[in-house]
């Protein structure tokens, strides 16, 4: 099973989505976390030019589905977290894995712009940045999202939210 989550920078992506693996692993062992950041730094594609540009974003995502389909035909699951802002490849996972839950972190933008841990939303608001996702690239938001959470600075603990996650996924009853 692939759980696929969708969320704007600082949604909190990679710290539910390990968590959502550190509980599935406890019943199957079999289980990987596979964040957009570190596919990126692995394959050290996140220093070329353009890397963010949409069609940089396009290329990373169809490299993160292809693993997930390799890994999925062998059994493995897969938690990914990825920003994720195509909506027809979102569309593509549900035909294409063998079992697909798609979780959508919600997080109001100006509570991510008034966190900004990784300082992107002020270097756009400044203009120093381009190619931020919520500023000058869109993000359709998930339509068909199989679980909204709400990820609102305060609003739950990461281990409560990964729990009603993998519980909508059926893997816990
Ligand atoms: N403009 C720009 N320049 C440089 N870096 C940026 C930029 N926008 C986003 N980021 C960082 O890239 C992460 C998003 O990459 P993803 O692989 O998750 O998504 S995507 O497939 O590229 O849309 C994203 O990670 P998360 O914060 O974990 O979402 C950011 O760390
Ligand atoms: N439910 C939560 N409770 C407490 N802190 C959270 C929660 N979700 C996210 N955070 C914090 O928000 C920040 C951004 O989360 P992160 O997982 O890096 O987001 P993303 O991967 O979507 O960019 C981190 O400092 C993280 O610890």
């Amino acid at each position: 099973m692939i759980i696929w989550l969708v969320g704007l920078s600082g949604a909190g992506k990679t710290t539910v989505g390990r968590e959502v693996v550190r509980q599935w692993k406890r019943s199957a062992p079999n289980t990987v976390l596979v964040d957009g950041d570190e596919i990126r730094a692995l394959y050290k594609h996140d220093q070329r030019p353009g890397s963010h540009t949409v069609e940089g974003r396009r290329d990373n995502a169809e490299r993160i589905t292809a693993l997930c389909h390799w890994l999925d035909g062998q059994g493995i699951n897969a938690v990914v977290c990825i920003l994720s802002i195509f909506p027809e490849m979102r569309a593509e996972n549900r035909m294409r894995f063998s079992q697909y839950f798609e979780v959508y972190l919600k997080v109001p933008l100006p509570a991510l712009q008034a966190r900004d841990e990784k300082g992107l939303y002020g270097k756009a608001a400044r203009g120093e940045m381009t190619h931020v996702v919520g500023i000058d690239i869109p993000f359709p938001e998930p339509e068909t999202a199989d679980l909204v959470v709400d990820n609102t600075p305060g609003a739950a603990a990461p281990e409560n939210l990964a729990r009603r996650i993998l519980e909508g996924a059926g893997v816990l009853k």
